[in-house]
This record gives structure tokens, sequence and C-alpha cells, in this order.
């Protein structure tokens, strides 16, 4: 049997040439990473698609969307080349039938020593095989790609296809994450269980599993994520016990919760923590509008 491969695989692209979708439809539900790896720590991890026999690590790259559609800084340029030539593979997006200005930007950034796969997306808008050729045409002409894949990512054609391509140009290595690494859980529902987690770990005994942790406010703002939560105690003896003397307790429980959450959403968190005793029906509606039930 030929060995396990693996590899980081950047994405790039203009907006709105199906990034997102196609990443969705290859790696469905969005996933968090509980634990990090050296390996990845200049990129954010979007996605994880592991067969048997390959492990695709799909990455984005910083600066890469702000330095192509602002102004020249040559500076920027070459950290953005550098950034994506840590990744093993590069796949560039584009639309089939309309190459943009920006797609040739996109083109100028892209390294030269690492394979290239150009992936032709919404290919069921083309209704002419001949446009599509004259396309394929143009945008090969426009740069060297190793390899080229058109996909319908909104309907998931030819997605076999594409995973097989790069595969073939993915270095042989043990998968860079098991599964006990990433979590499907969002982010807003991972924030909620590590704040839950560090009550327990730092309270011990004295604190009852009725203990529920509410996330009020999430909000994502570039590279941070601003959250603010609540710890829901049944009663008003519990609540001492977690805030502790001057409010050490809670501090600890807050502090350790963030770094875990910086780690895991690899962003700056600011995280505001209260506790307060559970009132009724009016926490009980907020429980579920945390969860996304209500
Ligand atoms: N017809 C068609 N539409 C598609 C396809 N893939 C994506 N789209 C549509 O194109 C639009 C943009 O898709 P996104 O996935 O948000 O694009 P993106 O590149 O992630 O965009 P940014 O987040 O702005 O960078 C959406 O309306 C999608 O539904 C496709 O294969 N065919």
């Amino acid at each position: 049997m030929s060995e396990f491969k693996c590899g980081l695989i950047a994405i790039v692209g203009r907006p709105n040439v199906g990034k997102s979708t196609l990443l969705n439809r290859i790696v469905g539900q969005k996933v968090s990473i509980t634990s990090r790896k050296a390996q990845t720590t200049r990129h954010r991890v979007m996605g994880i698609h592991t067969t048997d026999e390959a492990q695709f690590v799909f990455v984005d790259t910083p600066g890469f969307q702000t330095r192509y559609t602002g102004t020249m800084n040559r500076a920027m340029n070459k950290r953005v080349r550098e950034t994506l030539s840590d990744t093993d593979v590069v796949m560039l997006l584009v639309e089939a039938g309309r190459l943009k200005n920006e797609d040739r930007q996109v083109m100028e950034l892209l390294p030269k020593d690492r394979p290239l796969i150009l992936v032709v997306n919404k290919i069921d808008q083309v209704k002419d095989r001949a446009e599509l050729m004259a396309y394929l045409q143009e945008v090969t002409a426009a740069h060297a790609f190793t390899e080229i894949v058109p996909v319908s990512a909104k309907q998931g054609n030819n997605l076999d296809e594409l995973l097989k391509t790069l595969q073939t140009h993915l270095p042989e290595n043990a998968p860079l994450f098991d599964a006990d690494d990433v979590t499907d859980q969002t982010e807003r529902q991972l924030a909620a269980e590590l704040i839950r987690e560090k009550v327990f770990r730092l309270c011990g005994e004295e604190i009852p599993y009725g203990v529920a942790v509410a996330i009020d406010k999430f909000e994502e703002e570039g590279n941070l994520r601003r959250i603010f939560a609540t710890i829901l105690v049944d009663r008003d003896s519990h609540k001492p016990i977690i805030i502790g003397k001057g409010g050490e307790k809670l501090k600890a429980i807050s502090t350790q919760a963030r770094l875990d959450m910086e780690r895991a959403f690899d962003s700056k968190v600011y995280l505001e923590v209260w506790v307060k005793v559970k009132g009724g029906w009016a926490d009980d509606v907020r429980m579920l509008r945390s969860l996304g039930l209500d």
C-alpha cells in the first residue's frame, strides 16, 4: 500500500468565485481546531477532509484578501508570497467565463515553486462548450498552471476529480490532525463548552452539574472575537464558589477559557464572563437562544 498523504492546500481567489461554497461541499460543517500543530500557525485552517489515503488541510492566507484589493505594497506582497509558499499546494479558483482584472492580480501573487491547481468553478453557468474552451485558453495563457480542473461547487460536479488531482500533489506525511483535534461544534458552542469545563476543573466537587453557560454575544471583528458569557447557577450559594475570594476564581476560569479559545479559533479573544443565579423562564429563553434554538 502506498504511504499516507497529507498537506496544506491554500485556497485563493477573488471574492465571489465560490471559495466558501466549494469548501462547504468538500468538508461539510465548519470545524474548530482544539489542538494546533506548529506547521499550521501561519494559516487559518478552514476545513479538513480525511480519507483512508489522505488528509486535505484547507487553509486561507492572512493578508491575501486585503493585499490584492488594496494599494500596492511591496513588503506585504512579499509576505503574502512567503506565506503561500509555506503550503504544499495552491488552489486558485476562478469563475468560468469571467476572467477579471482582479483574477489577474491574484495570479501575480502566486508562488512559482508550488503545484498550482486552477479550479474553474461555476461550469454549470456556461451553456456553450466552445465558450468554455475559449475561456480555458484565455486563463492558461494568462498564467502557467500545473493542473486545471473544471467544477461546479454548487452542484457538486467533478469534485472527486478535484480531490484526486490534489491528492497526487500532496506530500507523503502522517496526518496533521487526529479526529480528536477537530470538532464540528460551532465556535459559539465550543466557547460555552470551554468555560463550563474550566468551572468544573477549578471549582471541583463543590459545584453540581446543574451549571450552564450561555453565550450572550459572540462578535467577530477581523482577527478578534469578542465573547460575552454568563455562567448560570442553580442557587445563590453557588455564586461565591465560582467567583472566589476577590473574584480570583472567576478570573482564573475566564483566563484559562480565553487561552483555550485563542488556540481553538486561532485569533485574539476578548472574553467577559458573569455569574448569575438562574431566574426561571427568562433564563430558559436565554439558554435556548444561546444554543440557537429559539
Ligand atoms: N451557478 C453557480 N454558482 C455558484 C457556484 N459556486 C458558488 N456559486 C455562487 O457564487 C456566489 C459566491 O459564492 P461564495 O462561496 O460565497 O464565494 P467566495 O469566493 O467564498 O466569496 P468571498 O467570501 O466573498 O471571498 C454564491 O451566490 C454562490 O451560491 C457554482 O458552482 N455554480
